[in-house]
């Protein structure tokens, strides 16, 4: 990822699906937060442990379709935004870029939209300040603008009575609350028409939509939902903390992680496997203990939280670790990603190897290492037929999934 804006003629940036995207994501996290009035500007304010920006950025990339991401931010925050935006792009990394931002949130926006690559086409415009808005909503918009051709905005209908006034707060008359409608992000539009609607704008608009009117296009309004409320002042803050407090970890919070580790059968060594010392059974080679099932269980937890593998980690150069039990590598794991704010969900192992015959201990190992992570291992074993180095008695493999979550105090 870079930086620095892409530009408009960005033709490198290339999806996943090895086609560049057709889909732009502007958000805009410039915006100063005077009315939440916290230490630092809005969307780098912490939301239950995490902050405004990169809640709003689990939002953008659990969409659906591929999209360019281009977040506008205060110019001094770009290389804080730039980690931020990376570690939630993942794999989307490559497209995905962050510039600074001007003194409006409609100077933002221009900023943003000048970084698109030449292949966007649609354009959704979001506030970062809107951090909980479901992904979906973003693919709805998508669609909305790819079948019409025109503004797409979320809405949703106004509760309370509106009244007009007048300078001296006298109320001039009741509005018809059933043709109003509260406009969210993110808002969506035609690339070409977007742009040439910012070209010609003179002057400030509150939201894009209005801008887009404003040079004589169509702006329909799609259901919008109740979780894309804006954080603008500190009681929308306790809200929005409340229901992340009430909810269970959503899916935008798991993180899922693999790992896999092979040991070659060493007759002089003791066997180690899953924790468990197995008396009697050929033992497998290596630094450690040789232990392939923990092994491949701190790669998986560690991969799952970002947090590298257990050679970054732990290191085979480190003599601390020199014959050290499964334990100690799942201790020293759980413990890191505590810290960096994860809680193990889950963790599922397979053996696959001629011997031992792991079934009669699998109780006793499940419950040791779900001991050590305080949270349910579940371990499956099996051979291949007499297949490769593990059926021809080679050595053990074992293959570990882990999915871990978010805390979010
Ligand atoms: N110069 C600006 C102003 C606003 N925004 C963004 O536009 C969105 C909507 O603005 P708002 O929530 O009103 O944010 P602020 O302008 O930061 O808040 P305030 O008006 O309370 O200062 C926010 O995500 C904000 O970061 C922006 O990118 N650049
Ligand atoms: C774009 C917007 O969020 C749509 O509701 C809103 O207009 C932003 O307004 P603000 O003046 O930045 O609070």
């Amino acid at each position: 990822m870079s930086s620095n804006a892409m530009g408009p003629n960005a033709s490198s940036a290339r999806g996943t699906t090895g086609r560049a995207p057709i889909v732009g994501v502007i958000v805009v996290a410039a915006g100063s937060g005077t009315r939440l009035g916290a230490a630092r500007p809005k969307a780098f304010a912490a939301l239950a442990g995490r902050t405004i920006l990169e809640r709003s950025l689990d939002s953008v990339f659990g969409m659906q379709r591929e999209a360019q991401v281009v977040v506008v931010v205060p110019a001094d925050l770009v290389d804080e935004a730039t980690a931020l935006v990376t570690d939630a792009a993942g794999a989307a990394a490559e497209y995905a870029s962050v510039v600074p931002g001007g003194s409006t949130r409609q100077q933002s926006v221009a900023f943003g939209l000048a970084a698109l690559g030449t292949s966007v086409r649609i354009v959704l415009v979001h506030d970062a300040a809107r951090a909980l808005t479901p992904s979906a909503v973003f693919d709805d918009v998508v669609t909305g603008v790819a079948q019409t051709a025109s503004g797409i905005v979320p809405g949703v209908a106004v509760t309370d009575t509106i009244k007009r006034v007048d300078e001296d707060e006298s109320v001039v008359e009741t509005v018809d609350r059933a043709e109003l409608r509260a406009v969210q992000t993110p808002q969506g539009f035609p690339r070409a028409a977007l742009d040439a609607a910012y070209a010609e704008a003179d002057r400030e608009h509150t939201d894009d939509a209005a801008l887009f009117a404003a040079a004589g296009h169509t702006v329909s309004i799609i259901d919008g939902d109740a979780l894309s409320f804006k954080i603008t002042t500190p009681w929308d803050l306790r809200r929005a903390e409340g229901v992340l407090a009430d909810s269970a970890v959503p899916a935008s919070g798991l993180r899922t992680g693999i790992g896999t580790d092979v040991h070659a059968f060493d007759d002089s060594s003791e066997l180690w496997l899953a924790g468990l010392h197995w008396p009697g059974e050929r033992g497998l080679a290596g630094h450690s203990d040789g232990d392939p099932v923990c092994h491949a269980i701190t790669d998986a937890l560690l991969s799952a939280a970002g947090l590298g593998d257990i050679g970054s980690v732990f290191g085979t150069a480190d003599p601390r670790f020199d014959g050290a039990h499964g334990d100690v590598f799942l201790t020293a794991t759980a413990e890191k990603l505590a810290e960096a704010g994860f809680a193990v969900t889950n963790v599922s192992v397979q053996v696959i190897g001629n011997s031992p015959r792991f079934s009669p201990r699998r109780t006793e190992a499940e419950e040791l290492l779900s001991g050590i992570l305080s949270a349910p291992v579940s371990i499956s074993a099996t051979t291949t037929d007499g297949l490769g180095f593990a059926g021809r008695g080679e050595g053990i493999c074992a293959i570990a999934t882990a999915i871990v979550s978010r805390q979010y105090s």
